[in-house]
Parts: C-alpha cells; structure tokens; sequence
C-alpha cells in the first residue's frame, strides 16, 4: 500500500506498536513536530499495516503544511471511527486466506474483498469547503480471515422487545457461516442475554433455521435483563469465540459491556452487534430492520380507524403505535397514509385546551369533514397520563420506564371533553395494534436487508473485528464502534424537514405557540454566538 505525506491523517497503525515506539501518552490522536519524524514513522508503521489494526487519527505537521500550501481541507479533517481488531490484543495472531477466494457464488464477481481503505461517510451532505468529517470503515469480506472454520463456535442472541426480521438475521448468520466460510459450529442462546446463564444452547443448522424466516418473533426467544460477568464466563466456559447479539440501544450497551468484558481477559472472541428496533431509535443507522414492516402493518390499524371513524356520525377514530422515545413509526405511518389528521409522538409536546390546542381542532374537523383521524405514539404526553393518575413510575427489567397508557387517557379525554364540555356526542373508535405490528414477518425489502445485516456481521467477526455494530450509514454498510450507536437516541428531529413535511400533510396544529418559538430562536442565537466564542478561542 502506498501513502503519502498528504494522507497522514488516516494511517492504519497498530496502536499498540505505536504507542510502544513513540511512548505516546494520548492514543488516538498524535501529533508530529517535523516532516522528517512524521515520515519515519509512516515507513516504521507501514512494514505493520497488513495487520489491520485501529484506524487513528493522525494530526501530522504535514497536513497542516498542506492546509498552508492552500489546500483548504487537508487530510487532518478525514477522521476515521475505527473498530477494534483482534490483532490489537493478539499481534501475533495467524491470518488465512478467505475462503469466498475459492467460493463458486464469488467466482465472477469482480472485486469480492472490500478494500482496506474503504471508508463510509457519516454525513453525505457535504459543503464545497466543508471538513472531510467523520468515516466508519465499510462492511463486507476481507483478504484474510482470522479464524479457521473449525475452530470457529459462534452463539448468536437476541434482547428486548420483539421486531419483524429478526428470525432472518438469525438464519442468515448460520446460513453465511456456514455456506460462505465453512463453519458448522453455531449455538443458539435461549432467552435473551439471561439464557447464557439459565439455559440450554441450541444447536443451530442450515436445517434447523431454513424456514424460521417465514416467521414472526424470534426463534431464539428473548428477554430483558442482565449479567455482564455471568456472560462472559459462559462465553469462556463454552469456547465460543464469535457471539453475535441482536438487539436494540440496551442490547447494544450490553454488548459494549461484553466486548470490553472479553477484552479485560484477553479471550479471542469476536463481539459483533446487530441493531434491532421497532422504534427505529438507533443513532448512526439508516433505519433498523423490521421498522418498514411495522409501518406497512400500521396501515392496516390505520385504515380499519378511518373506515371505522368515517362510517358514522362525528366518529373519532383513534390508532396508538408503538414508539417509546422516538415517533419514526406513527410519523411514517402517518405520512404514508395521508387519511390521518392528527399525528401525536413523544418529541413534539402537545395540549389539549384552548386556542392552537388539540380539542379545538378535533372540533373544527368534526365541522368540517364529521370525522377525524388521529396516530398516537405510545411514548406520547406521558407527563399528562401521569400527572392525571398520579402513577408511580415503573421500571422493566432493563431498567427502561414502563409507559402508561397514553391511547385510553386521550379516548376518555376527548369523549369527556366533546360530552360534558362541547355537549356533543361522538363516536370513539379506539384500535391498539402495538404488538400486532411488531409481532409478524418481514416483508421482503426487509428480509433482504436482514441478510445484508447478518452476512456483514459475519464476514465482520471471521476478518477479526470486534466490538462493532454493523448498519447501514448512508446507504453502504459500515462497522461502527458499539458505543457511537448507544451514546445518543435517534428521535424525529422536530426542526426537521420531514417533521415539516407531515404537519404540511396533515395540517394539524404545530403545537408550537408563538412563546415557544421566540424562546428557541433566542436560546439558537444564545448557543451559536457562545459556539463562536469558544471557536476562537
Ligand atoms: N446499560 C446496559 N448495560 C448492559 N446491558 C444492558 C444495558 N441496558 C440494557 N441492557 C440489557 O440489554 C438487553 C435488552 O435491553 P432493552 O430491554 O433495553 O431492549 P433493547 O435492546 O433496547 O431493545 P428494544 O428497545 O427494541 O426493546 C437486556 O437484557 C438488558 O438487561
Ligand atoms: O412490552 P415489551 O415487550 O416490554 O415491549 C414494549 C416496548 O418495546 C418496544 O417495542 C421497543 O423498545 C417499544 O416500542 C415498546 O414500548
Ligand atoms: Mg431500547
């Protein structure tokens, strides 16, 4: 491989090496007083580079040259967010050639192994003289693997709440282990991260999970909770070396918790997550697996509420989704349907009375059409349910909070509100489909991006990655680094377009008063002007 000066800020160093080299006290970013030291080091690191090791950031003297030189971004703004290889804590570990080399299904394909040097963008919407920014390294097989097929034991898990697709995740995985690398060794954890520790494994075959796609749920089973240690003694009691987990945000943390676990004692096992959610709350991804098959299911919830609402006299139909944080689902369903009238979720507080208020414009739909629809998302005003039932707060066993039923306060608010108030009858229709929409089948799109999830993860963990979660950043495949998808929730962005696009469509109330607005234009104005105070500084 050939570098350059003028791409020194993205060197593949084997931190380790380095850090052994140049007793540097701060890994991850270096910095060099002169071309001559930055150039010696390149030809040190570049006799370790086949390695595959962490990606670091480099804050090399020549970048800055190069910026000087007028070349406005110079490569010291291409900031990679690499993942841990097994080489970093094993630098003598052997590496094979891939078997997909020798593969019929990979016979013709041009360029079968993913360049070393690929790189995904975080943001695609790039400025002319805007910084290179943030990269995740890109998904897909490798040259060299880092396990032989028999020595591979793999488990795979899945965690929370259910969610369309997961089955075929978990048949891809067996199914790319085995047809794409040869590995035969494949058990199936029962229950959830607790099944480590309370259950018998499953040995998963081809056979065994061939049709397990054509069904909802997981074949697996799940559950909530956890014990990081209890796990990972089990991952070593069992010489599992590969672990796959399927979950959401806590099932990410947990795995985050696991790799760093394995990693404290220096065990070969290679921890590789994939993203699982019916919210759609994972920051960094795309959109997770099974979200487009909840939103297609909610139609039908949708439909049966406006037939239903449309059929008599002032007939108010109302859907409750699911979405505990973020809104994705009623916000897409409610796009994709076009009959609602009213969509309500978590990030956009809303209230009933007065000018601007929800009751004033259910009255003016009833006038104008003797019906209305309105998409709730469970997580939605939370704060009113409680405050009216004065409920204590429960927490499930991952310690997330247990929602109170926001769909049966609204029904009886407006009934009350329309009868004792407005002295006007209505008729409610209230449909509660949350599970139903996340307890089926994925649909075919799906089910394909199910399988590109899983084969990533596998050629991920066989090329000795570890501690990643694989998702699609930009449309391509990226490992990303655990903790960067669990630091942050991923909620509709309220000064969003697409926000914009549904109160556009549904002409509902913003719910945002005039107040409101002047208050967030001036905390804006308050914010960028401190940002400009700390920038020049
Ligand atoms: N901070 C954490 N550290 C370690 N493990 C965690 C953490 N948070 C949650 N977990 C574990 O991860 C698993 C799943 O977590 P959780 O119930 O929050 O669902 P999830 O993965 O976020 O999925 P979803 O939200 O889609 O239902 C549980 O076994 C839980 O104990
Ligand atoms: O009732 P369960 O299975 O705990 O799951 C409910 C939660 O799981 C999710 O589907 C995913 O987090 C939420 O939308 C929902 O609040
Ligand atoms: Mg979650």
């Amino acid at each position: 491989m050939e570098l350059s000066l003028s791409n020194t800020s993205s060197l593949r160093i084997p931190q380790n090496d380095f850090l052994s080299l140049h007793n540097c006290s701060r890994p991850g970013s270096f910095h060099f007083s002169n071309k001559k030291l930055a150039s010696k080091s390149i030809s040190l690191w570049r006799s370790l580079i086949w390695r595959q090791p962490h990606l670091v950031r480099l804050e090399a003297q020549t970048a800055i040259e190069s910026n000087a030189s007028g070349d406005k971004h110079g490569d010291d703004d291409f900031i990679v967010e690499d993942v841990p290889h097994l080489t970093d804590f094993f630098p003598d570990l052997p590496s094979y050639t891939n078997p997909l080399k020798k593969s019929q299904a990979y016979a013709i394909v041009k360029k079968t192994f993913v360049s070393p040097e690929d790189m995904v963008a975080k943001e695609i919407i790039v400025q002319k003289d805007s910084p290179r920014g943030i990269h995740f390294r890109r998904a897909g097989p490798r040259e060299k693997v880092f396990f032989t097929p028999e020595e591979v034991r793999a488990c795979i898990v899945t965690c929370g709440g259910l969610c369309p697709g997961i089955n075929t995740v978990i048949r891809e995985i067996v199914c790319g282990l085995k047809n794409m690398y040869g590995v035969d060794d494949v058990l199936g954890i029962q229950g959830g991260y607790s099944g480590f520790y309370s259950k018998n494994t499953l040995n998963l075959t081809t056979k065994v999970v061939n049709d397990i796609h054509k069904r909802g749920g997981t074949f697996l089973q799940t559950s909530r909770g956890h014990d990081t240690k209890k796990i990972v003694d089990n991952i070593q009691d069992r010489g599992i070396n590969q672990v796959y987990i399927i979950g959401g945000d806590g099932t990410q943390k947990g795995a985050a918790a696991i790799y760093k676990e394995v990693e404290k004692r220096g065990i070969k096992v290679a921890v590789a997550g994939i993203p699982k959610t019916i919210d759609n709350d994972i920051a960094v991804i795309d959109k997770s697996f099974g979200f487009d098959t909840a939103v297609e299911e909610a139609q039908r919830a949708i439909n049966a509420a406006h037939v239903e609402a449309e059929s008599v006299q002032n007939g108010v139909g109302i859907v409750k989704l699911m979405g505990r944080y973020s809104g994705f689902i009623a916000m897409l369903a409610t796009l994709g349907n076009r009959d609602v009238d009213c969509c309500l979720i978590p990030e956009s507080p809303f209230y009933l009375e007065g000018p601007g208020g929800l009751y004033e414009y259910v009255e003016q739909q009833l006038k104008e059409n003797k019906h209305v629809l309105i998409v709730l998302a469970e997580g939605a005003g939370q704060e009113y349910v409680a405050q009216s039932m004065q409920a204590f707060q429960e927490k499930d066993a991952s310690g997330n909070r247990l929602l109170l039923d926001v769909g049966l306060w609204l029904t009886q608010n407006i009934k009350d509100y329309f009868t004792n108030v407005r002295k006007m009858t209505i008729n409610m229709k209230y449909i509660d489909p949350t599970y139903m929409i996340r307890a089926i089948p994925s649909i075919a799109s799906d089910n394909i991006y199910c399988t590109l999830l899983a084969q990533s993860a596998v050629h991920g963990a066989m090329a000795g990655f570890t501690g990643f979660t694989v998702g699609p950043v930009n449309s391509r495949h990226a490992y990303i680094p655990i903790n960067r998808v669990t630091e942050t929730t991923n909620t509709v962005n309220m000064t969003g377009r697409m926000w914009a696009r549904l109160l556009a469509s549904t002409n509902q109330p913003s719910f945002v008063n005039h107040q409101t607005v002047r208050e967030r234009v001036d905390k804006e104005t308050i914010d960028a002007i401190n940002n400009m105070k700390i920038n020049s500084t």
